[in-house]
């Protein structure tokens, strides 16, 4: 069975513009792709069973996006169409690096061949956001500007460096760092242009710096290197390098303790050549 690619995502930046009636916020971010995620592997059957066979520590199976996007996709194919589901997990839960949202848009766009149900990318994106804000950029599949709560994209295509990515040792919520009252909310909205020539910083770091010192102190520690960044709402922290022996000299300088990884960034997600070579 060949795997199914769940990349990582990293926000370049990340502004806050305004919040809306139903609490979510409107906000501007660039997301770009890494060469590194997680792998799905999709066994279809005539059970009409959805099975998750990988244990995910503390998220029932009933939880699991995977399953949640896999139920979704369900009316649209043949009853006894069923699949039992795999998953080699690489990223971290919590990490910023938008593991949940990749795994969710992988089952949509892989079931969606594999049970010959015909949706449109449009349509599995709209099935992807009521998962997660971020579902529907994993199935665009291209690097993207987004505004609204995150759907509304526009592909762009900056520079692909190398990253050292470091995991501090902490989940950070994400409801809570909206929810925050410290957050800047009233960020004057950028343009493509601006952030392509450098403009731009996450306005979330300020509050999870506060509260959890683990990126606190791996923000500091990258920085000794390269400017460092924080991705979405955090844990994970990142700097970008011309090359991948730069990245990965930081990287084998880590602290023991610590979790970190050197990737690509990648404009072109690989979820997307996986379903194009599916064809
Ligand atoms: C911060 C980002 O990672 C940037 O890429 C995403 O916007 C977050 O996307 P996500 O993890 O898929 O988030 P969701 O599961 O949709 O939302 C988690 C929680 O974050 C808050 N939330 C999320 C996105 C958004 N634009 N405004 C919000 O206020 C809401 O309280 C929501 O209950
Ligand atoms: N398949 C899944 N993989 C990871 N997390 C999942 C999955 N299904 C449900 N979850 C839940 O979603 C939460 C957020 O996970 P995720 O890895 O998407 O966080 P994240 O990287 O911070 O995402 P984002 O950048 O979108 O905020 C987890 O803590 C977990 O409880």
């Amino acid at each position: 069975m060949k795997a199914w690619p769940a990349p990582a995502k990293l926000n370049l930046f990340l502004h806050i513009t305004g919040r809306r009636e139903d609490g979510y916020h409107n906000l501007q971010t660039a997301f770009q792709f890494l060469d590194f995620g997680d792998s799905l592997f999709f066994d279809t059957n005539n059970s009409g069973k959805i099975d998750l066979q990988t244990e995910f520590a503390g998220v029932p199976s009933e939880d699991n996006l995977i399953v949640k996007a896999a139920t979704l996709l369900k009316p649209f194919t043949e009853t006894h169409h069923g699949v039992d589901i795999s998953v080699t997990k690489r990223l971290p839960m919590g990490g910023g690096l938008g593991g949940g949202s990749s795994n969710a848009a992988t089952t949509l766009v892989a079931l969606n061949k594999l049970w010959q149900c015909g949706l449109s990318q449009q349509k599995l994106a709209q099935i992807g956001l009521s998962l997660g804000a971020d579902v529907p950029i994993f199935i665009a599949g291209h690097a993207a500007w987004a505004e609204g709560v995150g759907e509304d994209l526009t592909p762009i295509s900056p520079i692909e460096p190398w990253f050292a990515v470091i995991c501090p040792d902490c989940h950070v919520s994400t409801a809570e760092i909206f929810s925050s009252v410290e957050l800047t909310r009233d960020c004057e909205p950028i343009t493509i242009p601006r952030f392509l020539s450098g403009e731009g910083r996450n306005v979330c770091e300020a509050v999870v710096i506060k509260h959890y010192p683990a990126v606190a102190n791996a923000l500091e520690w990258l920085a000794q290197y390269a400017p460092p960044r924080m991705t979405g709402t955090g844990a994970c922290v990142f700097a970008d390098f011309q090359s991948q022996q730069q990245a990965q000299d930081v990287i084998d300088k880590l602290p023991s303790h610590w979790q970190g990884f050197v990737a690509k960034g990648c404009n072109q997600s690989p979820l997307t050549a996986r379903a194009l070579a599916e064809k």
